[in-house]
């Protein structure tokens, strides 16, 4: 059991190196949308299933409370907080909708939609993207593997963020320290720490 641990860590190091090559310049371009979109006026919706249900709450807690120093509340909603909603529309639809039926309800042109999928493949994810579009909003998505039905839905404006694993276990850990670079740009752009300090 110690080895398959120690190999654990070693896996995710690793992932989290061979990311470090690829993925700074999407990281850049998406902190750069979200930035200019919390300067608009506008807000960033996120969603996800299990673990990536849990990473779009992290980054919209953070947004809405803090990440590491005091700052004004930034606009985000997680689509994956409300049961009554999810439940209700799942049990009147599809679960396919519980996402879309959020986005088209609260999303506005400007908006952006922080899309998690480790497979790039659940369809509620891809559906909620699809009411993005029409809500004329912009897309961040983190996905991995090879990144699954999402790939090909991406226009000019989009930022695809896709992780080098085909382990969820290890790009959901890469998403996580995606979603801290987002916060902490965003943070360093909108309230940069004054030189006096
Ligand atoms: O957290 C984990 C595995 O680490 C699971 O809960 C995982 O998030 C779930 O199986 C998700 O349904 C997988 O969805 P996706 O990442 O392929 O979109
Ligand atoms: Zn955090």
């Amino acid at each position: 059991m110690l080895e398959k641990i120690k190999a654990n860590f070693t896996e995710s190091v690793q992932t989290k190196l061979s990311a470090m090559e690829v993925l700074p310049e999407a990281i850049e371009k998406a902190a750069m949308m979200m930035t200019e979109c919390l300067i608009n006026g506008n807000k960033i919706l996120s969603c996800g299933n299990g673990g990536s249900a849990g990473d779009a709450q992290h980054f919209s807690s953070e947004l809405l409370n803090r990440y590491e120093r005091d700052r004004p509340s930034l606009p985000a909603v997680a689509l994956s907080t409300d049961s009554s909603t999810l439940t209700s529309i799942a049990n009147d639809y599809s679960y396919d909708e519980v996402f879309a039926k959020q986005v088209r309800a609260l999303g506005q042109p400007g908006d952006i939609l922080l899309a998690i999928s480790t497979s790039g493949n659940s369809r509620n994810v891809i559906n909620a993207m699809q009411a993005a579009l029409s809500r004329d909003m912009t897309i961040v998505a983190l996905t991995g593997k090879d990144g699954g039905e999402m790939a090909g839905f991406f226009g000019p404006n989009d930022v695809e963020i896709r992780v080098p694993s085909s382990r969820t276990a290890r790009i959901q850990e890469v998403h996580l320290l995606i979603i801290h670079n987002l916060c902490e740009c965003i943070d360093d752009t909108l309230f940069p720490v004054s030189e006096d300090n």
